[in-house]
């Protein structure tokens, strides 16, 4: 039936069934784009419409959350979650509070979530969820009452060894608080429903650093793959977030130098660097007072631009901030100034064009769903310190992260390997494809 399955026919049916999805249709185009030439080579997939059933998640739950805020005004969000394949493991993956989330964008989270949580080697399946919440500007109150009304709603769909949510944009450790208080007393259970906890009630040593750190090891390994080391290395590091921060923090610890954060209002330059005190004071900044990055440049007396860092001349660059903000304009701004390698914290940050300017200019390109899957691997390090009711210590766990993200390169490298150069898109996506793909077809036709 699926014999004449070509990426055009694929991406032209699921568009038709998922109109206006444009992020969706773009996390899909690329996974398809690299594994429809395996499945033709390998029948077996192709015939149980493994690819077909891959893109349709298994449910998607939409709901109201409805809250009041300081003044007494009711105020009215809409809540997801989008359970997207459990063939590996429970449904795994975080929960994103930002005005701009939609159902196209959690399900192209939810998509890409798949291949990577199935490349950390872990059980894990894949989900995403969130809400058109902003928390920017609220007081904590309000971001409290918020997140009651959301967990009221979603705790029914949601446990440990169902659907285990966790932190991603706007969501960090005061919101996983407030929702895990909230799971607690509906349920009347304290099992390890989401990860990101605080230390005090289950959460892991090393996850608030997990995804960030993994990125950099990420590419410390892509540059060993080609003979070099992160050893004064000019670093371009968009996003000032969770994410962006624990990646400067790694880089700089393996001897690179990072002269630029963002965050939606523009970029700071400091050519000095931003060193160990200064990236403390960016954390109190961003974690704490909650402020804009423009603040850095008036306390360190350096450059703020707005807009975004791809033309800081570089020899590395990070986008640690949201989809699609490293377009064609950026990449050619990278090549001019002799890029090397591009490892991405943030989730589908490259647009499609971008990618294959990279390629063709010979840039290594370290795909999310690869290089920041660092994130949900202590995810489900910190589940199974919960399922065994131990903590283990931040070099164990740090150790454990490094040696999945030289895993994880590993595989790239095994699927990906053309002639002299690695294809890591082409890698993770085949390696990620092929245990999920595996288990669909031991389940039968379900
Ligand atoms: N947290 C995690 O463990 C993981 C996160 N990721 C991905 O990493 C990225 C960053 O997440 P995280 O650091 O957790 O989120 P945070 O909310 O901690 O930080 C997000 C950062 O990105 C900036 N940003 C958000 N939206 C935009 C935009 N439209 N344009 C420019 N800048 C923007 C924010 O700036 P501002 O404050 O101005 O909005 C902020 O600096 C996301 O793509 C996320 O999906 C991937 C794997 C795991
Ligand atoms: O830790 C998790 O479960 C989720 C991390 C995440 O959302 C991601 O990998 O994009």
């Amino acid at each position: 039936m699926y014999a004449d399955l070509s990426l055009e026919r694929f991406m032209e049916g699921l568009k038709k069934r998922n109109p206006g999805e444009s992020e969706f249709h773009q996390a899909v185009f690329e996974v398809a784009a690299s594994v429809i030439p395996y499945i033709q080579d390998n029948p077996r997939y192709r015939d149980a419409a493994i690819l077909q059933r891959m893109t349709e998640p298994d449910r998607t739950i939409v709901f109201r959350v409805v809250w009041e805020d300081d003044d007494g005004n009711i105020r009215v969000n809409r809540g997801y979650r989008v359970q997207f394949n459990n063939a590996i493991g429970p449904y795994k993956g975080g929960l994103r509070f930002h005005p701009s989330v939609n159902l196209s964008i959690l399900k192209f989270l939810g998509f890409e979530q798949t291949f990577k949580n199935s490349l950390t080697t872990l059980p894990m399946g894949a989900g995403k969820g969130g809400a058109d919440f902003n928390p920017k500007g609220k007081s904590d109150r309000e971001v409290m009452r918020f997140c009651q009304s959301f967990m009221t709603e979603l705790w029914t769909h949601i446990g440990a060894d169902v659907d285990i949510p966790a932190g991603d944009i706007g969501v960090g450790a005061r919101e996983i608080s407030y929702m895990f208080g909230q799971y607690k007393r509906l349920a009347k259970e304290f099992t390890g429903v989401l990860t990101g906890k605080a230390l005090e009630f289950g959460g892991s040593l090393i996850r608030t650093e997990a995804t960030g750190y993994g990125n950099a090891f990420f590419m410390q390994e892509m540059l060993a793959h080609r003979g070099e080391g992160m050893k004064d290395k000019t670093c371009v590091v968009s996003g000032s977030g969770n994410v962006a921060i624990y990646c400067a923090e790694k880089i700089r610890q393996l001897g690179g130098k990072v002269v630029t954060l963002s965050d939606s209002s523009g970029f700071i330059h400091d050519p000095n660097g931003i060193d160990e005190s200064k990236l403390e004071w960016v954390k109190d900044l961003k974690v704490k007072r909650r402020g804009r990055i423009s603040e850095y440049a008036e306390m360190f007396g350096c450059e703020f631009h707005e807009g975004k860092p791809w033309g800081v001349p570089c020899d590395l660059a990070f986008p640690c901030a949201t989809q699609n903000e490293l377009c064609t304009e950026g990449v050619s701004q990278l090549i001019a100034n002799g890029c090397m390698a591009v490892s991405e914290g943030a989730n589908m940050p490259t647009t499609v064009e971008a990618i294959d300017m990279l390629a063709e200019a010979g840039v290594m390109y370290g795909p999310g769903k690869a290089a920041n899957a660092g994130g949900v691997a202590v995810s489900g390090l910190e589940m199974t310190q919960n399922s065994i009711r131990l903590a283990w210590t931040a070099e164990e766990l740090e150790s454990r992260l490094e040696q999945i993200m030289v895993g994880i390169h590993r595989q790239c490298v095994q699927y990906g390997q053309e002639g002299d150069h690695v294809n890591y898109v082409k890698g993770a996506n085949i390696a990620g494809f092929l245990k999920v793909a595996d288990a669909m077809l031991a389940y039968g036709v379900i």
